[in-house]
Order: C-alpha cells, then structure tokens, then sequence
C-alpha cells in the first residue's frame, strides 16, 4: 500500500526526503509503509535473565583513593567491558535536578508542533539538528523514529542551531554536557586503568574531546514486530551514557549472538564502550552491537551522549598498550576521517570499526618490510 503524506509531514535528510515518524505515527496507520518493514531482523532475545552488569561509580572512586591491589570494583569493570561493553552505572554523581531537567526538557521539545521542530532540521551536509541519520539512499528500509541531535561540547564544535533554541533547553544541556563529561573522563581513565593505559594517554586524547547527543523519539507503532526503532549499530565514540527518559523499554544489546533485553534501573546510566575505545585499546574492549525496538502503546524517548577524542587527535591503539602487548590491531588514523566516514554511510552493525583493522596480509607486509 502506497503511503500519502502531506509534503508538510516530510523532512529533508541528505536532499532525500523522509517522514517524520512521530507524524505518520498519529495517523493511526492499519498498516506500516513497507520501507519500514525490517525482515532482515532477528527478533527472538534471551529468555533467560542475563543481565549486564552493575558497576557502583562511588565504589570505583573509593577503592581508586585507597589505591588497593585488589581492588573488586576495578577488576568488574574490566570485566563489564571486555566481555559485555555494557553496563549499568549507579551512584555516578549526576545531579537528579539536573537529569530531571534533561529529561523534562527533552519531552517538551519532541511535544513541539512539527512546524517548530522543523526550525532546527538537519542542513545538508550537517548532522547536528531534528530529523534522522544514516539515510542514503531512496530504497534502504528506515527507522521507525527521529531524531534531535547536537555537538555539545568544546563549544567551539555548537552549531548556530544551539543557539537557536530556548533558553531554559540550552542551560539544562549545558548543565548536563558538563556533569556528564566529568563522569565521563573519570569512567575513561578507570577503563583505561584496568586494561593498563596510562592516564596521561588518556587525558590527552579524550580531556578536550568531542561530545554531542542525540536524543531519539521513538512513537509507538502499530506493527512493532515489524519494525526497528534504531537498527543494529556500534556506537563510533569512545564512550557513551544513556539515559533512559521515560518509563518504555526497548534497549537490546548483542551478546554472544543472542539479543539481550535491558531493564534500566532507576537512578542509573546505561554506559557502553564505542569503536573509538576498542581501538584505543587494541582490541581488549569491545564496542557491542545494540538496537533499539519499540512498544505498540507508548512512545520512547532516550538521550545519548557520546565522547569522543578530540578532533584535531589521531586515533589508534594507545602507545602505552602496544608497547607493552606487542602488535597493533588496529590503523592509525586521523580522527577527523574517522567520523567522516562513519557518517556517511548506512548503520550496518560492527562493520565500520573492522574496516579499521590491520588484516594479516597487511601486518606481513609490514613485518617484511
Ligand atoms: O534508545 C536507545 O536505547 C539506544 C540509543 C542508541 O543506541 C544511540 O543513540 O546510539
Ligand atoms: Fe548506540
């Protein structure tokens, strides 16, 4: 069945144009547009109560102080990401006023008539602004949600956009973009702790490193079996804090080839490791593949907030790392391509990150040489 939007419904993406789902979602559509039919996707998870696990941030500080050889909290962490790259953070040390804010803030501005939001729609060749990503072409299958993302901080990296936005909106990002990097940076150096990367190495890549959000609306939808709400990626920062707005579910990440629901609990952050860690790490920690699904009854709503090393860095397994393990596992690359290329193209799963691998032919004719 063919879909009739009004024009006015349809946002501009990359010169193509796209519906903006929370619209068509108020249709009371019988029937899903088939460029959102997914049935590619796996849709069976995990019966069983696997969870990720649960990493006490006060714990981490205070085991850090004492400086203790064993210390327990340290040795989860490594676990949480080397074999999950997920876990749930409590006692991190945001301010609820100010997550209350955020969240309050977020639901207000996806509330908006379309006519408003679409004050702030993606320019082309930009990304930050209301719409989607990742659209590239007429014919590839499309998300069942839109968008609203932002650079944050350095501040020289804000779009005029930022600025366009009401003030109340702009001081809570504010607020939230610092908070949310200092707990960032001290995540980063305990990751970088456990698996032996020295702070300096740390602080110098990641200290005035990028971030940006990106707050995902999710409407419900009449066939949810059908449809994706964000399709299988890995994130490409180094690290990444999710935080659940409202009450709706839908976050499910990969592991071990099984798709494993995750229950938020309150007062935490979902906190994953990106592609931009994994090669830092030569490979110790994985960047996991995540999606999102979406509930036939209520909307959805999370933010994002992604950190990445700074833009004018180079991006390759920490120094401190090869030289101590040996090989590198990974390119060196200017950070700046990096991001370049991971925006211009589909969201397929983990396929980006491997393009940055060193494959063996490769590291022979390095080794000859
Ligand atoms: O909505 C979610 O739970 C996941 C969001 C996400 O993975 C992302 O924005 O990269
Ligand atoms: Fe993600």
């Amino acid at each position: 069945m063919a879909m009739k939007t009004h024009t006015g419904d349809q946002l501009e993406v990359n010169h193509k144009k796209v519906p903006s789902v929370q619209e068509m979602a108020k249709k009371k559509l019988v029937r899903i547009p088939s460029r959102y039919v997914r049935d590619d996707q796996e849709r069976s998870v995990a019966s069983s109560n696997r969870e990720v696990p649960v990493i006490d941030m006060q714990r981490l500080i205070n085991s850090n102080d004492h400086d203790d050889s064993i210390n327990i909290e340290l040795q989860k962490l490594h676990f949480a990401a080397k074999e999950w790259g997920f876990f749930q953070l409590i006692n991190h040390g945001v301010s609820c006023s100010v997550v209350e804010k955020m969240k309050h803030e977020i639901q207000k501005f996806f509330d908006l008539p379309l006519e408003e939001k679409k004050k702030f729609e993606i320019l082309p060749g930009d990304t930050d602004g209301f719409g989607q990503h990742f659209v590239v072409s007429d014919e590839q299958k499309l998300d069942w949600a839109d968008l609203f993302a932002l650079k944050t901080a350095p501040p020289y990296l804000r779009r005029p956009i930022f600025s366009k936005l009401s003030l109340s909106f702009r001081a809570t990002i504010e607020e939230y973009s610092e908070e949310v990097k200092e707990l960032t940076m001290k995540v980063l150096k305990m990751l970088g702790k456990a698996v032996g990367i020295e702070e300096e190495e740390v602080k110098s890549l990641f200290e005035e490193g990028m971030q940006s959000m990106r707050m995902n609306y999710y409407p419900p939808c009449p066939q949810p079996e059908l449809v994706m709400g964000l399709s299988p990626h890995s994130d490409a920062s180094a690290l990444t804090i999710l935080l659940q707005v409202n009450e709706t579910e839908g976050l499910q990440v990969r592991k071990d080839g099984i798709w494993i629901p995750i229950i938020p609990l309150p007062n935490a952050f979902i906190v994953n490791i990106g592609d931009v860690f994994e090669i830092f790490s030569n490979g110790r920690y994985r960047s996991i593949e995540h999606r999102s699904v979406v509930s036939s009854e209520k909307e959805r709503i999370s933010v994002a907030t992604f950190h990445g090393p700074r833009w004018d860095g180079e991006l390759g397994p920490a120094n401190s790392l090869v030289t101590a393990n040996g090989q590198p596992a990974f390119k060196k690359i200017g950070v700046d391509e990096f991001y370049e290329g991971y925006f211009n193209r589909e969201l397929v799963g983990r396929t980006y990150v491997d393009t940055m691998r060193i494959t063996s032919t490769e590291d022979d004719l390095k080794n000859a040489s």
